[in-house]
């Protein structure tokens, strides 16, 4: 497929998705003469890395694209580099390159790790990819400790409390340059909503807020817009079916893994926003899992304004419906004791 026409698709696909994300993405494509911006992904030969691999390639305001991976990544890299876009493409594997991968690094996605099978939560894949994201912040901090992170791992809801405790303990410690990537929860609400609400998808805007796991995913329909007159019942049906995203793809791969083209579009869409906001950009609002004081929990998901140095500002929840403020009181515990979790692995082990 010729590179314009492939960009063509993509944008296509993002026109098909609410104005700030396809909005973000369609400028993108528009820019000439864009900073130069290195990107590292990490777990790039991974069934989320690859496609999200792609993805950054076709962004013009990438000008280098690391790919790490522990295996696969010579293949992976060659095969994005003939694509003739902005970046130039390098392919790092195993531990030996990942200072390499690193080094110079703007922006670092971390999809690395297992993902879940039918049957098993995120928290199941803690004691795996928990040491995973370790290991992976502990170079981050010595390779690149100025870079954004977007954490992808899961449970995001305790990989971003280790990250930041490895940060903390190396003394690199930035609180507006971590981010867990919730974007997919925002891409499936809206997905939901314009369907339920048969509103057009491109013109959907739905926050989610809490974190990234089951009833710690919170999506704020009440602030949906266009506005749509649903039922209680109606918004409560949406409100489980994004909740239950993640388990919806697992169960239909059927041990295959979990969500990883939707993840990486998602992916991208964050990694966008945040090129973005580094570049100056004003008024880049996009959802993710970050240290706030929005509510008494360390960490929390909400609207987050980018900018030049990460997290310019954490918005606010806004009015919240009854249901919704029952929702947000029944996520905080089990959202508190992940991030404990995480936090505790980080500084034991
Ligand atoms: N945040 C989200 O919304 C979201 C959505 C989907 C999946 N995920 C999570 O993303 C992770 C990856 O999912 P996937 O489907 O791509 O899995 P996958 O198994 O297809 O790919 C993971 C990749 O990570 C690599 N890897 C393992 N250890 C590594 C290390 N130490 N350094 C670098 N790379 C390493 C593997 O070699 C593999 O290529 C899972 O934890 C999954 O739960 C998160
Ligand atoms: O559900 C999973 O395990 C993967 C991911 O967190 C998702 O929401 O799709």
């Amino acid at each position: 497929m010729k590179a314009a026409m492939l960009r063509s698709v993509l944008r296509r696909s993002c026109s098909a998705t609410p104005p700030s994300a396809s909005h973000v993405m369609r400028r993108g494509f528009a820019s000439d003469s864009a900073p130069e911006r290195k990107v590292a992904v990490l777990g790039a030969a991974g069934g989320i890395g690859q496609p999200l691999a792609l993805l950054m390639k076709l962004n013009p305001l990438v000008s280098k694209l690391a790919l790490y991976d522990i295996a696969g990544t010579p293949g992976v890299a060659a095969d994005v580099s003939h694509i003739n876009t902005r970046s130039e493409v390098a392919g790092f594997m195993g531990e030996d390159q990942l200072g390499q991968a690193l080094e110079g690094s703007d922006i670092v996605i971390i999809p690395a790790g297992v993902p879940r099978k039918p049957g098993m939560t995120r928290d199941d894949l803690f004691n795996i990819n928990a040491g995973i994201v370790k290991s992976l912040c502990t170079a981050i901090s010595k390779y690149c400790p100025r870079a954004l992170v977007n954490m992808i791992s899961n449970p995001v809801n305790s990989t971003v409390p280790i990250a930041a405790e490895v940060f903390k303990k190396a003394g690199t410690y930035n609180e507006k340059k971590l981010f867990g990537v919730t974007t997919l929860d925002v891409v499936r609400a809206k997905t939901f909503y314009a369907g339920k609400a048969k509103v057009n998808v491109a013109e959907v805007n739905v926050p989610v807020v809490g974190g990234h796991a089951g009833i710690t995913i919170l999506p704020l329909f009440s602030q949906a817009t266009p506005r749509a007159n649903l039922s209680d019942e109606e918004i409560k049906a949406l409100t489980k079916r994004t909740q239950d995203g993640g388990t919806e793809v697992v169960e239909a791969k059927a041990g295959k893994g979990s969500a990883t083209l939707s993840m990486a579009y998602a992916g991208a869409i964050f990694a966008d926003a945040c090129l973005k906001g580094l570049n100056g950009v004003p008024d880049v609002v996009e959802c993710s899992f970050v240290q706030s004081t929005v509510t008494e929990l360390p960490f929390f998901a909400s609207k987050v304004r980018l900018g030049k140095n990460g997290v310019e500002e954490v918005l606010g929840l806004g009015p919240l419906s009854d249901f919704e403020q029952q929702g947000l009181e029944a996520l905080k515990p089990e959202l508190k004791s992940s991030i404990e979790k995480g936090i505790t692995f980080a500084n034991q082990s």
